[in-house]
């Protein structure tokens, strides 16, 4: 049974819609770009499902006038998107590729003409392919090279971007590109996953010391969070649900909020868990502004001591509703992790930075798609972002995941978030349902 009582969010609450730039913008050797490790990883045989790369994408590069058109449609009062390293710097440091910096100046002139705030992420996965070959995160400069990429943004987009983030999901870049090899640069290595976790966020806080310096506005974390359930009642299984917990939601925040990382990471890591400097974790507290939270789902886990840390496995729930990623529809878990991050790191402003779900949509017929399981997806989690507000959590916007259907990284094209359609054949963009519900959800501030 739908709730149908009406809900009003938070006056000034901000309305917005995601992408990042592998995911969208094609072109990526463009106008002196170089390769980044994505462009390098989805080249690489069966690396991606359905062997889709992001050279061409939603040609977002080309389009962007169209896709911030699509955004006025919409109503959207922001937009987050993410900047290409090595558009910027093509061998990640040292020498600035003007052409690159020049495409973000005109997308952001667009936004700013159409009344969108811009809400720039530094690093959405895409690691300049030269620092990669330097080892990349698990090379302790990664740190230093992020924050000199850093400090240019700041000083060339500083004044039309009014909120950062220096990160996007730093537990994905290790649980997928390090510990399981399915993201790039496709390394199983259980010693180089905690060193490349502490090196995020050290580039993380050396970003936003170089953002106290250069930047203006505000700058922030995202992480995904996901509540983590226990399949049975038994101890074993309790223990796989807290080192879940411990390895996917408590890793990177009790870093950088409480400047130590959670002890079940020792005893599952063994003998690779390293010895962290002190200096170190007193880096990794250096104060931002926002915490960005990305949902999209739960977890009910039991023991797997065969598996790598955190030695869980998730156990599908019968009669539950599913997403094509596998992930179940939960709504409740995000007031749940929300309350959750009020109480554990003491109440930090908070921003949904994304929150969406795949279906299998139908094509464009008569200029419309419909996709009502996603507009019944965004109207449970929008009331369960409104729950959360009225149990007193400091939430100031949510962002849809995604604008657009997009690359989906190792699934390639077939797995569509978008409030749009885009039909890849012709890049031709349709705005579905839930375009249109999410529309007018802003103009409501509300349901
Ligand atoms: N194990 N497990 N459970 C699920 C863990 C989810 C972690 N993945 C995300 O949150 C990614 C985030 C990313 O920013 C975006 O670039 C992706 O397109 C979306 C959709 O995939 C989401």
């Amino acid at each position: 049974m739908t709730d149908s009582s009406s809900i009003r969010f938070p006056d000034g609450f901000l309305w917005g819609a995601a992408t990042s730039a592998y995911q969208v913008e094609g072109s990526p050797l463009a106008d002196g770009a170089g390769p980044s490790n994505w462009h390098h990883f989805s080249h690489q045989p069966d690396a991606i499902a359905d062997g889709g790369t992001g050279d061409v994408a939603c040609d977002h590069y080309r389009r962007y006038e169209e896709d911030v058109a699509l955004m006025r449609q919409l109503g959207l009062q922001a937009y987050r998107f993410s900047v290409s390293w090595s558009r910027i710097l093509p061998e990640g440091r040292g020498r600035i590729n003007p052409a690159g910096l020049d495409f973000y100046r005109r997308l952001l002139d667009r936004l700013l003409e159409a009344g969108i705030q811009p809400c720039a992420t530094l690093f959405h996965w895409d690691l300049p392919q030269a620092l990669q070959e330097q080892g990349g995160w698990a090379n302790r400069d990664s740190a230093n090279w992020f924050a000199d990429y850093a400090h240019i943004l700041f000083r060339e987009l500083g004044d039309k971007v009014p909120l950062w983030a220096t990160l996007n999901e730093p537990w994905v870049v290790v649980n997928d590109g390090y510990m399981h090899g399915v993201h790039a640069p496709g390394h199983r290595s259980l010693d180089e996953a905690p060193w490349v976790a502490h090196n995020l966020l050290r580039a993380h806080a050396l970003g936003v010391q170089a953002f106290r310096a250069d930047g203006q506005g505000q700058i922030g974390l995202v992480v995904n969070l996901e509540p983590k359930y226990a399949a049975s009642v038994g101890p074993d299984d309790a223990a796989a649900m807290s080192r879940a917990h411990a390895y996917m939601n408590r890793w990177f925040l009790d870093g950088v909020m409480l400047g130590s990382y959670p002890d079940e990471l020792a005893e599952m890591f063994g003998q690779h868990w390293p010895r962290f400097d002190l200096a170190d974790m007193a880096l990794l507290l250096e104060p931002f502004d926002f915490l960005g939270i990305n949902y999209y789902t739960r977890s009910v886990n039991r023991d797997a001591p065969q598996n790598p840390p955190p030695h869980a496995e998730s156990v599908r729930q019968e009669g539950a509703e599913y997403t094509e990623m596998g992930w179940e529809v939960f709504p409740e878990g995000l007031t749940r992790t929300l309350q959750w991050v009020k109480q554990r790191y003491g109440d930090p402003p908070i921003y949904i930075t994304e929150n969406g779900a795949a279906f299998a949509d139908p094509p464009a017929h008569n200029g419309r798609v419909a996709d009502p399981r996603r507009v019944e997806y965004l109207r449970g989690h929008l009331r369960a972002a409104h729950e959360a507000i009225r149990l007193g959590v400091n939430l100031k916007g949510y962002f849809a995941w995604s604008l657009l259907d997009n690359f989906e990284w190792s699934l390639g094209y077939a797995k569509t978030f978008g409030l749009v359609q885009v039909d890849f054949s012709s890049q031709r963009r349709t705005i579905k349902d839930s375009g249109y519900f999410y529309r007018d959800v802003i103009a409501r501030n509300g349901l």
